[in-house]
């Protein structure tokens, strides 16, 4: 299984770069990375970029894949999905938990489905803490064809696995944790 980062983001709310923001003298997504490489499911990590930040992440000694569409996350996923079944993530998601991460790849795995996405009993989803299998692809590539951009809609439209979120362990929900401004940063900074 994948451990897929999505990097290619602008971070227009943060205002400029904030995967490689340093934060205690490391970068925001390297906070992300090394959560998501203790997960004991993952086998491999992959940073999915744009062409404008690769060369930048490259650095950081993992393997980089371009995103050519840059579409949002659909986009992400679907570049990520041509590698292999995936366990995807947000970059900014510095507070991971790789027990939870595990979770939901064993249950992927036993269920047989398309993918397996934890759901609010809302009915809201967490796309970027879910695994999805390569079959995904040729789906979000449908979509893509014909301009639907909505991740959400693909997921809810391949009969997954949804895992409800309030009947697992209270503190997993740290792991949906991302960074959208400066201020959210206080919550790492001390750590
Ligand atoms: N590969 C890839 N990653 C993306 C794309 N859009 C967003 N991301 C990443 O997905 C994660 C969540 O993105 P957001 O915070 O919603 O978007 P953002 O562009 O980074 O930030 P805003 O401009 O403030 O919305 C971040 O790690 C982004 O780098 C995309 O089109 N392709």
């Amino acid at each position: 299984m994948i451990g897929a980062v999505l990097a290619g983001g602008r971070g227009r709310r943060f205002g400029g770069d904030k995967l490689l923001y340093k934060i205690n003298g490391r970068p925001l997504i390297l906070y992300t990375i090394e959560r998501l490489e203790t997960a004991r499911r993952i086998d491999e990590i992959i940073l999915v970029a744009s062409k404008d930040n690769a060369e930048k992440l490259e650095r950081l000694g993992y393997r980089v894949v371009v995103d050519e569409l840059l579409i949002g996350p659909m986009g992400g996923v679907y570049t990520a999905l041509n590698l292999g079944d995936a366990f995807v993530v947000a970059g900014d998601m510095p507070l991971l938990i790789p027990e939870f991460i595990d979770y939901i790849i064993e249950e992927f795995k036993n269920s047989g489905k398309i993918a397996c996405v934890p759901r609010w009993e809302n009915g809201y989803l967490e796309p970027l803490h879910a695994a999805y299998s390569r079959a995904f692809r040729e789906i979000l590539e449908e979509k893509i064809k014909s301009g639907n951009y909505a991740l959400n809609r693909a997921i809810r439209e391949a009969n997954p696995c949804y895992l409800p979120i309030e009947s697992l362990p209270g503190e997993w929900r740290e792991s949906f944790f991302n960074v959208n401004t400066r201020e959210d940063l206080g919550r790492i900074q001390k750590g």
